[in-house]
């Protein structure tokens, strides 16, 4: 049976995710499930103390992209309906991973799994990569004031984070598709030849 296709679009902070995934949404006339970022209640704590926020931070995001999830599973997917989301829900783990140790983080990654195991995924996922200085900039061109000072140690450790999650996915799910674009050389916004082929190649996977 053909599968429905549930697109999502990462990479690490500020790689450009919500802006692609807009442009991509628009393009091919898909609905879009976005992160929501300024209703958050520990980011701007947890940036400016990182050892005492992680958790009440981490099971936020996890909370508020499960029911999420739950929605886009009844309203598109389990109705066969196409869907693209600014982010995957794996990324609890990849953040979770690096923010918080010991007890907390084996209690956290046993609820993420008791929640989302037996909810679909993305089979199809853009994967945004770029170096730090690009994603420095671009952090700083969108000038959100919780992730003014953001420790540059932090943002590497992500980016190398994501890039073993993404092998990690490839290899225990084959089937989903994985597209990575390199953040620092194709410019989807201002390029529109760019933008284009990445359109087709979204349509060819979705065919
Ligand atoms: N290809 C690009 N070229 C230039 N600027 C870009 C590009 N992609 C995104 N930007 C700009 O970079 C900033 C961050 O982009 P965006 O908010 O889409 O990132 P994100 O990955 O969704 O971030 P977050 O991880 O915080 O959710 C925005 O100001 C956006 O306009
Ligand atoms: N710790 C942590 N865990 C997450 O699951 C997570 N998801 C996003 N973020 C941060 C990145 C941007 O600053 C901002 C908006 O994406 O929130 C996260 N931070």
């Amino acid at each position: 049976m053909k599968r429905t296709p549930f697109i999502a679009v990462e990479g690490p902070i500020g790689a450009g995710k919500t802006t692609l995934a807009s442009m991509l949404a628009e393009r091919i006339k898909l609905p879009i499930i976005k992160e929501i970022v300024e209703e958050n209640p520990f980011i701007d704590k947890f940036y400016r103390n990182m050892d005492d926020w992680s958790f009440q931070l981490e099971m936020f995001f996890l909370c508020n992209r499960y029911k999420q999830l739950k929605e886009t599973a009844s309203e598109y997917i389990n109705q066969g309906k196409p869907v693209i989301s600014d982010y995957h829900i794996y990324k609890n783990l990849i953040f979770s991973n690096r923010t918080l140790s010991g007890i907390e983080r084996e209690k956290y990654r046993q609820i993420y799994h008791v929640l989302t195991d037996d909810l679909p995924k993305p089979n199809i996922i853009f994967y945004i990569k770029a170096s730090l200085d690009t994603l420095q900039q671009r952090i700083a061109k969108r000038g959100r004031t919780f992730e003014d000072g953001m420790d540059p140690g932090y943002l590497q450790q992500l980016i190398e984070d994501y890039d073993a999650a993404m092998a990690d996915l490839a290899t225990r799910e084959p089937s989903t598709v994985i597209i990575a674009i390199d953040g620092n050389a194709v410019d989807f916004v201002e390029n529109k030849k760019q933008f284009e082929e990445i359109v087709s190649q979204l349509k060819e996977h979705m065919e």
